[in-house]
């Protein structure tokens, strides 16, 4: 098993323990950077980030890791430059330099630190500077192409859509926007857009790019009087795949940025295709001459991937690790792990993971028992989806009813978004799930609701504490 595996099996069983907001913004762009006698050293991009890890995260992160090595684990936060993040031998062969990234959502820095370079002991090494700068000119993750992507019945009109246009760049569909819940694809669609067009024809000037590092892009060329130099290089490409765009939303100096750069490109017959977790029509404070923009094109979604599609992915994955794993156990698999594919992803590793440190066979048993917690979780969570409700009502001394029901005032609001928020946060209901348990409210009234309070709780001391305390009723109760 090599770091991404193990890193991969920790983040899997991390994300059913952490909130969503430590899970996306300190979890996942860290990386295992080396792990050498139960001492294991962890990369971060920034020092808010390794703060946050050291802060509230050390405990689970060891506690997760050591489960799946099966043996006591030190952990040690630095930060590094995480351009060169370590990867399986396989992707770190570049045939001529110009196309590598690491992962999904690289994390560039403006100055790249020098690369770390941790012994270890697996024979895995980190990536050095010349090829973080490679990654940094293309930015494709050479994984995700189109063969590599299972096509079912929730992706199948995405999927054609973005064939289509890396077939025709500049002429179908232009924009492109896709939309759809956490890790079911959207990235790796984009990166198979970007990665086609290159085979066809490797002069096409392809961009791939996170709306936050547009952004961070933008911040620091306007501090560095550098303004004519972004658009030279954003409004100077063939294809533009921007990936995560609800994050530009509230943000003016950026939308007003895009604007233009979408303007430019359109115009000329670039094409642009984008990536967000929801419809335009529901990225609220986006301003609306975008918002317009964006419905120009195509709008196609990304759903949650039936049982059939799991199984496939679960066997193509299998496949890609030359690890077999019975029928029964991808059944298994694709029957419990059914919200997203980067999940069902990390479970497979995890039980291979497993499999392999406890030389066990991989069988219905041994894959109960690595994803033991996970599972359990699964099994709390839902719980909590209701008790969350009650624990909601009683805090504030109104009746659950009053929370479902259609009354507007104040007293009744506010809880009614706290739910909101706490349910989007605390399980795995889905806007819908949520809309529904709160007497069939519409989707965008959830994501208004959860938005809200994300954001005042920032700025209301009130509000926070008394979402604290609700939170840590909920943690009790889940034991
Ligand atoms: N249809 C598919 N076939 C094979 N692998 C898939 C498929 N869909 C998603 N994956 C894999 O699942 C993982 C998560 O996908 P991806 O990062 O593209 O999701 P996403 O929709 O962009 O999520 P997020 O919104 O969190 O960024 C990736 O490793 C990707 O390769």
């Amino acid at each position: 098993m090599n770091l991404t595996q193990i890193w991969k099996a920790t983040l899997s069983a991390l994300q059913t323990q952490t909130s969503r907001h430590d899970y996306e913004a300190l979890l996942r762009p860290a990386t295992l950077l080396s792990l050498d006698n139960g001492a294991a050293f962890i990369g971060v991009s920034s020092p808010g980030q390794k703060e946050g890890l050291e802060n509230r995260l050390l405990m689970p992160l060891r506690n997760a890791l050591a489960r799946v090595v099966g043996y006591p684990v030190q952990v040690q936060v630095l930060i590094a430059n995480l351009n060169s993040r370590t990867e399986p031998s396989p992707s770190l062969t570049l045939s001529n330099g110009s196309r590598l990234m690491s992962d999904p959502e690289p994390v560039v820095a403006e100055t790249p630190a020098p690369a770390l370079t941790p012994g270890n002991g697996t024979g895995e090494r980190v990536v050095q500077l010349d090829l973080a700068s490679a990654m940094r000119s293309g930015m494709l993750n050479p994984r995700y192409t189109f063969s590599s992507f299972i096509v079912g019945s929730s992706n199948r009109l995405a999927h054609a859509a973005c064939l289509a246009v890396a077939d025709n760049p500049g002429q179908a569909y232009n924009p492109l926007f896709l939309y759809g819940g956490v890790g079911l694809g959207k990235t790796h669609l984009l990166h198979a857009i970007g990665n086609r067009v290159l085979d066809r024809d490797p002069e096409i000037n392809v961009l791939y790019v996170s709306s936050e590092k547009f952004t961070n892009d933008l911040i620091n060329a306007i501090r560095r009087q550098q303004t004519e130099e972004f658009r030279m290089r954003y409004r100077n490409i063939d294809v533009l795949l921007i990936d995560d765009i609800q994050f530009i939303a509230g943000k003016d100096a950026t939308q007003e940025e895009f604007f233009h750069t979408f303007n430019t490109l359109h115009s000329a017959a670039k094409h642009i295709v984008i990536s967000s977790d929801r419809p335009p029509k529901a990225i609220l404070t986006l301003e609306e001459r975008l918002r317009s923009r964006f419905e120009w094109g195509l709008i196609v979604d990304v759903q949650p991937p039936d049982l059939e599609t799991r199984t496939a992915i679960l066997r193509a994955k299998a496949e890609q690790m030359s690890v077999h794993v019975p029928d029964e156990v991808i059944d298994f698999l694709a029957h419990k792990i059914q919200s997203n594919i980067r999940e069902l992803e990390g479970s497979l590793n995890r039980v291979a993971a497993y499999a392999e440190l406890n030389r066990a066979p991989i069988t219905i048993e041994t894959a109960t028992a690595a994803l033991a917690d996970l599972l359990g979780n699964q099994r709390r969570r839902r719980i909590s989806a209701e008790a969350i409700l009650q624990i909601v009502s009683e805090h504030y001394g109104i009746e659950v009813e009053q929370l479902r029901a259609r009354n507007r005032s104040r007293h009744v609001v506010v809880p009614r978004q706290v739910a909101m928020y706490l349910l989007r946060e605390e399980t795995e209901s889905s806007l819908v799930d949520i809309g529904n348990l709160l007497g069939g409210r519409d989707h965008t009234t959830v994501m208004y609701g959860c938005e809200k309070i994300a954001e005042e709780i920032n700025s209301d001391s009130r509000l926070r504490s008394e979402v604290m305390a609700i939170r840590e009723r909920i943690q009790m109760l889940r034991g």
